[in-house]
């Protein structure tokens, strides 16, 4: 698998980035932190067009940039970059934008025009003038311009950013399939944990220019000391699940994970897919026995694994496994001193099917998929 490496720095005047990466370039890597924390920067780099910065970047064999200086210009780099503003020509139709990409890249391109017109659904727009689309057909427009460019890495610098929830939840879709059915490796921005959680297979979390973490996207939200990057609210986990049925009377899919069952509402994944399901750690009960006569869906044994009390707030964050996967669990400290929780208590960790709504669950293994004929 190629991988890009980066060795860079570039100091500014009151910030500085000094990172030390080596993203696989497969799937999605999510480039996560806070507003400020490098993340535009470092992508800047990656592409070529911060010419101040000092360092290595390496695409696979290829030098990008050296150590003296030397840097192949952005053009030649093979990247298809998605900016938070679509910035598609005004003057050329929806047809002409994604045509004129499409002739930069030449004959040969192994992404044709016809299948990224069907992936995006950007038939009905092809004639349209692009001051009359609305911001979410303008991301998909933009989307598809920088597929067609054929490009051997993409960079989506918070592609969703402009847009109101409902025109994101629109969009994601479109988003979480290119990179499986397109194979081009992308990375993403976003300092937003649901997308993370739903798109990225790997991230690498990103603060004040340095690199906190990175890794599996599951691996990393099980690192409770990442609370000030990862956020207190959002926390949680990834589970990946194998779906086991579908319940049409009750409108509910059942999942398998690690030999323990989990009901969420329906979705459209095909039994015997693996989705990726998003749980929030305020989402979590913790019980030391087994519950019953209760309304949650899900009860998964485990053990807890961890504890992290927070001396200046109410509360502790605990990290319980799940069949050698991880939850989180926040309750109060309180909780934690009256149940006698400590590493090793078997516990039960209750989750609501209601806690799993559309963004917290999302299809896998589109890698596999053949791209459209
Ligand atoms: N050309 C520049 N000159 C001086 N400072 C800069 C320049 N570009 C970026 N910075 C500073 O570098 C820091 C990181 O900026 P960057 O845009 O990379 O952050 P970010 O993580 O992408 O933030 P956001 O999520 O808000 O887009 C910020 O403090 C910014 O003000």
């Amino acid at each position: 698998m190629t991988t890009l490496h980066c060795d860079v720095n570039i100091a500014f005047s009151a910030f500085t980035l000094d990172v030390d990466c080596a993203l696989p370039l497969d799937g999605v890597t999510a480039l996560f932190g806070a507003s400020g924390s490098g993340k535009s920067t470092l992508l800047r780099i990656i592409s070529g067009l911060e010419k101040r910065a000092r360092g290595v970047v390496r695409f696979g064999e290829e030098v990008w940039q050296d150590d003296n200086g030397r840097t192949v210009p952005p053009h030649r780099r093979g990247i298809g970059y998605v900016f938070q503003d679509a910035r598609l020509f005004a003057h050329l139709s929806v047809a002409g934008n994604l045509r004129y990409s499409a002739r930069r890249a030449g004959d040969g391109c192994a992404i044709r025009f016809d299948d990224v017109v069907d992936s995006l659904d950007l038939g009905p727009l092809l004639n349209r003038r692009t001051t009359e689309l609305s911001g979410g057909e303008r991301q998909r427009v933009a989307l598809g311009r920088a597929l067609l460019a054929h490009p051997r890495l993409m960079l989506m610098d918070e592609p969703l950013a402009s847009l109101d929830e409902k025109r994101k939840a629109d969009i994601l879709p479109y988003i979480e399939r290119l990179p499986g059915v397109f194979r081009v490796p992308t990375i993403y921005v976003t300092h937003n944990m649901a997308e993370v959680t739903r798109l990225a297979d790997r991230m690498l979390v990103l603060s004040e220019g340095r690199v906190a973490a990175q890794g599996a996207v599951a691996d990393v939200l099980t690192r409770l000391d990442l609370y000030p990057e990862t956020g207190r609210f959002e926390a949680g986990a990834v589970l990946t699940a194998t779906v086991i049925g579908h319940n049409d009377a009750y409108q509910l899919t059942m999942l398998d994970h690690a030999g323990q069952r989990i009901e969420a509402p329906r979705t459209d994944v095909a039994v015997g897919a693996q989705v990726r399901l998003r749980v929030r750690a305020r989402d979590v009960m913790l019980a030391t026995q087994r519950p019953s006569g209760i309304s949650a869906r899900n009860v998964l044994r485990g053990t807890i694994r961890e504890i992290v009390e927070e001396p200046d707030t109410a509360f502790a964050e605990t990290l319980v496994d799940i069949g050698g996967a991880s939850l989180r669990s926040r309750i109060t400290r309180k909780t934690v001193a009256e149940l006698g929780l400590a590493p090793g208590t078997p516990i039960y960790a209750i989750v609501k099917a209601v806690t799993f709504d559309r963004k917290s669950l999302s299809a896998m293994g589109e890698i596999s998929q053949t791209p459209p004929a």
